[in-house]
């Protein structure tokens, strides 16, 4: 193979998404991976994937092999398997439930257990999501320190919904994972994507007199 071949050679990474049902590892992955936010919620069975090519400092292009694993799966038998190899874990919690991140737990102790035998340690991450909520915080950010001090994990926070910090997340593990120092300019700039809703009142107010909504009519027989 020449060299120029070589170089084009990319770097796959499997990172995975673990945490509670309902944290918002799916909304994550997605809004990573597609620029997407769904508010209905959809238990995810099992696994999904997600791919998207990111190129870190240095020019470096990278593949990132997202594997977002259902909520449900604690305890289950695939679990260990889905985790296993993986380069990246992010541990998610929902910063408006405190028993998302107690579960953290256990979420954690199952990674360290599906890799004890293998020779290289992955990167983890613990995400508090859901930063748009930030009045309805129900763990101290304090908890959340601690956790990473303790147990040597990257500390971030998100909004999985507004797209802040997404990017920066998935950034600054891919970046540990390859040895890659990002500075604070880097650092800085991928936490700027925040995103609003944009509602036309003009047009919703004609639809609305014209077809009220489904809930307020009302048949009588
Ligand atoms: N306000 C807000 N809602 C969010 C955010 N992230 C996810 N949600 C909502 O939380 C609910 C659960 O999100 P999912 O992404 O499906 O959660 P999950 O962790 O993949 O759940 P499982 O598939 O059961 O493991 C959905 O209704 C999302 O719209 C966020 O950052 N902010």
């Amino acid at each position: 193979m020449s060299d120029s071949e070589e170089d084009g050679q990319e770097r796959q990474l499997k990172v995975v998404l673990i945490g509670d049902g309902a944290s918002g590892k799916t909304s994550l992955a997605t809004q990573f991976a597609q620029e997407a936010f769904g508010k209905q919620y959809k238990q995810t069975i099992g696994l999904d994937f997600f791919l998207k090519r990111i190129t870190l400092p240095g020019n470096q292009n990278v593949t990132l092999q997202v594997w977002d694993i259902g909520g449900q799966t604690i305890g289950g038998k695939m679990l260990d398997k889905y985790v296993y190899g993986a380069q990246g874990v992010l541990l998610v919690y929902d910063i408006t439930n405190s028993q998302s991140f107690e579960n953290l737990e256990d979420w954690y102790s199952m990674v360290k257990k599906a890799n004890q035998e293998s020779d290289i340690q992955p990167v983890i991450a613990l995400v508090g999501n859901k930063t748009d909520l930030e009045h309805m915080r129900m763990v101290k950010v304090d908890k959340h320190q601690r956790f990473c001090q303790e147990n040597g994990l990257i500390s971030q926070f998100v909004s999985a919904k507004t797209g802040d910090s997404v990017f920066l997340c998935f950034q600054r593990v891919s970046a540990e994972i390859l040895g890659i120092k990002l500075n604070k300019a880097e650092m800085e700039q991928s936490q700027r994507v925040v995103k609003a809703d944009i509602v036309n009142y003009s047009q919703e107010t004609v639809a609305r007199t014209v077809n009220p909504p489904r809930s307020s009519m009302c048949v009588v027989q």
